[in-house]
């Protein structure tokens, strides 16, 4: 093994450690998602209480609202072992069945992107979920024949992106069902301030205030955009990250006064330039804007929507007037 493959290695390995240091523990430490919260606490301790295996939950909302941490936080709370996979990586039926067999009463199976899942697959989980058990065929010609197999009461935590290509039957299986919603910019600044004790960073609380306001709700962008400010102020030799570096930082990084990135910004003024505003279908806008569909419609039109710069219409999707003035477009009628 080279020296050089060794220190990415290890590089690779801190990164690690500093995103799983990013992520808090426990249901207190959980900042946000109050409503979330709340549920959560009763249902865990009415499971305990029983000495039993929480509900299945599926936790659904867009990227980078801290899904994926939640489901650890749970596993936690209950302290039971947590066997992560996700939908794309569970190929065949039989890759499910090793992960179900493989499970202790009262442990957590998560699924990230469980809209993805095979339907083969899929429809093995329905009685599992259901009854705790799955029917498999085991041998081959004539000694083919159907074995009855019992599994371990768990709690199947999914997570998607897009709960509408859920098929029925599966969601259905879900008793605990909970929404994540963008985060409020207090949360968020708590956060910032939270991530920079980790990297063991100082940052003025008007800067902490500032990158919350533009990390479009979402805790994932909060923690990069952190890290990217960091390296402008560590590279001015900054004790401690101020306002200025921070707005300057933020501009080079074509994040705008409302936290929209490139990508945001891209959507809009094609829908504006070459649609007139709208109404836009998405696969026409998926294939203008050169993003594919999935992650228009769960990471790019969500925030878009909630902050009021595209409404829903039968027709499609259709910009508002925040919109061209965040761009700085003539509104259609004002151009002469
Ligand atoms: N409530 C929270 N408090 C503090 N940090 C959080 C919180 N939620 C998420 N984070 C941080 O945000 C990052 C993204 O969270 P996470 O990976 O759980 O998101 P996700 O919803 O699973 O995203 P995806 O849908 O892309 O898988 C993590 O680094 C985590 O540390
Ligand atoms: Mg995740």
């Amino acid at each position: 093994m080279t020296e050089e493959h060794l220190t990415s290695q290890e590089a690779a390995r801190g990164e690690q450690e500093m995103e799983l240091s990013l992520r808090p523990q426990r249901l207190s430490q959980y900042i946000g998602q109050g409503h979330v919260k709340k549920d959560m606490e009763v249902y865990i301790q009415a499971a305990r209480q029983r000495d039993e295996a929480l509900d299945h939950v599926l936790l659904y909302g867009p990227p980078g609202l801290g899904k994926t941490t939640l489901a650890f936080v749970i596993a936690n709370e209950l302290s039971v072992s947590l066997k992560s996979t996700s939908g794309p990586a569970i190929e065949r039926a039989g890759d499910l069945v090793a992960l179900l067999t493989d499970l202790e009463p009262g442990d957590v199976l998560f699924i990230d992107e469980i809209h993805r899942l095979a339907k083969p697959v899929e429809e093995v989980l329905y009685s599992a979920m259901e009854d705790f058990y799955i029917d498999i065929v085991v041998g081959e010609g004539q000694t083919t024949h159907a074995v009855h197999l019992p599994l371990p009461p768990f709690t199947l935590i999914g997570a998607t992106t897009l709960a509408g290509q859920l098929s029925a039957p599966l969601r259905d299986r879900f008793g605990i069902v909970e929404h994540m919603q963008y985060y409020q910019v207090s949360d968020l600044e708590k956060i910032v301030l939270r991530s920079s004790e980790v990297f063991h960073t100082k940052i003025s609380p008007q800067a902490a205030v500032e990158l919350a306001r533009r990390s479009r709700g979402t805790p994932r962008v909060a923690n990069r955009l952190l890290k990217r400010v960091r390296d402008f102020a560590e590279v001015k030799g900054e004790k401690e990250i101020s306002l200025e570096t921070t707005t300057q930082a933020l501009k080079q990084l074509q994040v705008d006064s409302a936290g929209l990135d490139q990508t945001d910004r891209k959507l809009l003024r094609t829908m504006i330039l070459s649609y007139g505003g709208g109404p836009v279908g998405i696969r026409t806008l998926a294939s203008n804007i050169g993003e594919d569909r999935e992650t228009i419609e769960s990471l790019y039109e969500p925030y878009l929507l909630q902050n009021g710069f595209i409404v829903m219409t039968p027709r499609g999707r259709v910009v508002t007037q925040k919109a061209y003035q965040q761009l700085n477009l003539p509104l259609p009628g004002d151009e002469a």
